[in-house]
């Protein structure tokens, strides 16, 4: 098989470096929610927020669509991330202390 051509390599390692930065903001996104998490461990909030769950979800899809994402898509990858949060929040609040490595 012959070398892909340049052009495709270059769009390839631009991807690459988008991959890069969204998976490292993802990451500072979960260190601020597991302090979020920490707060309502300590001061015995549910890690569930309903009202602001539905507010983020209809900010978040709307700034998607403006961006050109489909509003499915876009609802399905929020719904995800906040899944996530909420089960690390339940498993937070279930910490006498904070474990090594986390806020
Ligand atoms: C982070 C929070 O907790 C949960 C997770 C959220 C998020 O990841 O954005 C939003 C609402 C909550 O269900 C919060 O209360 O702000």
């Amino acid at each position: 098989m012959s070398a892909p051509p340049d052009q495709l390599l270059n769009l390839r390692a631009q991807i690459n470096q988008l991959d890069e930065q969204l998976i490292e903001v993802l990451g500072e996104r979960f260190e601020i929610s597991r302090l979020i998490g920490e707060f309502k461990r300590k001061t015995g909030l549910p890690a569930l927020d309903e009202a602001r769950e539905a507010a983020i979800m209809e900010n978040r899809t709307a700034l998607a669509m403006e961006y050109g994402l489909d509003r499915d898509f876009a609802h399905r990858f929020m719904q995800m991330i906040l899944d996530q949060v909420v089960a690390e929040h339940q498993e937070i609040s279930q910490y006498k202390s904070p474990p090594r490595g986390r806020a």
